[in-house]
């Protein structure tokens, strides 16, 4: 894990956000220090003991599959299957590794497909994913021709299933960094940033704008993708308690409140170029991910609603210029 950290300070050192190693040096060292008492030893042991395939095989365009089955022999398959279980529950993907098909909860390649016909062209951009999960869309970006990809995202989990991807593609433009949103400096650097499926998890969402805002170099894009609700420039849902059996959700505004919002903090050209409903075949349970998953989070009888009686997840993508 040394490795890793040390492989993104030498990829920034001499861009423009060479000054955020003013201050990320000690936050990751924090982090290694605080891991030690979690999971993270065990899910390390995973990815200690992954084969080393050096395949050449990478497509990252239309997928995300790296390595062929060919290319292992039947017990290492097995070996690996196994290995990639003890990283369960894996919720964003697909992934295909060497003939494995990680089958997630989500079709994150579905929210990608809504999302990439409106966005700047990625091609030699420094992109920035906040709140990026397994890192899937991190490989699709790179796949877009981005030339330097980074996600934050404060799971260890999602850290040990990025890095596992990233031992059969040990690509040197794609990072994760296990930070949380609130532990970034003011960057202001990136040409893309994107935020997806995190603001409604934000207790200050304007402060959280703002926060996105600041890692944007002067006229760079901003990609936000969030729960919304029908309504007017007025409208928020605050849950009284849960939302979808989600204890940490607390502002889904309407489309137009969004917008406002947006302007608010200073974005410009703020336009909603998608919305839509979450079906149940986009986050399902599988072998993958066993436990409850959307079915079992909307009102039985009426599945336009949550089981606490709210609207059912309507998503939508927002694009806004810094
Ligand atoms: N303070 C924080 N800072 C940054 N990230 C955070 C924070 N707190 C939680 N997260 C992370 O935000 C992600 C939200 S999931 C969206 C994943 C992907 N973007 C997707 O669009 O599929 C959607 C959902 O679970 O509802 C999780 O990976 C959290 O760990």
């Amino acid at each position: 894990m040394q490795d890793w950290f040390n492989d993104f300070y030498s990829a920034i050192a001499k861009t423009s956000l060479s000054h955020w190693l003013n201050t990320l040096p000690s936050q990751l060292t924090h982090w290694k220090n605080e891991a030690q008492h979690g999971e993270w030893p065990q899910w390390e042991k995973v990815l200690k003991n992954l084969p080393v395939t050096n395949t050449q095989h990478v497509n990252v365009n239309d997928k995300v599959e790296i390595g062929l089955a060919k290319e292992i022999s039947d017990g290492q398959q097995k070996q690996l299957t196994h290995l990639l279980t003890r990283l369960m529950p894996w919720r964003k993907g697909p992934f295909f590794l060497h003939g494995i098909h990680i089958d997630t909860e989500w079709r994150s390649d579905w929210k990608w497909d809504r999302v990439l016909p409106h966005i700047s062209p990625l091609k030699g951009r420094q992109v920035l994913d906040i709140g990026c999960g397994s890192g899937y869309h991190l490989w699709r970006m790179r796949g877009e021709g981005a030339e330097l990809v980074v996600g934050i995202d404060p799971s260890d989990l999602f850290l040990a299933q990025f890095q596992t991807v990233k031992h059969f593609n040990p690509d040197p433009q794609v990072h994760f960094l296990p930070l949380g949103v609130e532990q970034l400096p003011e960057l202001k650097a990136f040409d893309t940033v994107f935020s997806m499926g995190v603001l409604y998890h934000r207790r200050s969402p304007i402060d959280f704008l703002a926060q996105l805002k600041a890692q944007l170099r002067k006229g760079g894009e901003l990609v936000l993708e969030t729960l919304v609700v029908e309504g007017d420039v007025h409208t928020a849902l605050v849950p009284t308690d849960r939302y979808a059996k989600m204890r940490n959700v607390w502002y889904i505004p309407s489309c137009d409140a969004l917008k406002l919002w947006l302007e608010r903090v200073g974005f410009k050209n703020v336009r909603v170029v998608n919305k839509d409903v979450t079906s149940l075949d986009e986050q399902r349970s599988t072998d993958w991910m066993q436990t409850e998953s959307l079915k079992d989070f909307l009102d039985p009888d009426d599945h336009t609603k949550t089981i606490e009686g709210y609207p059912a997840p309507l998503r939508a993508v927002f694009i806004a210029e810094a």
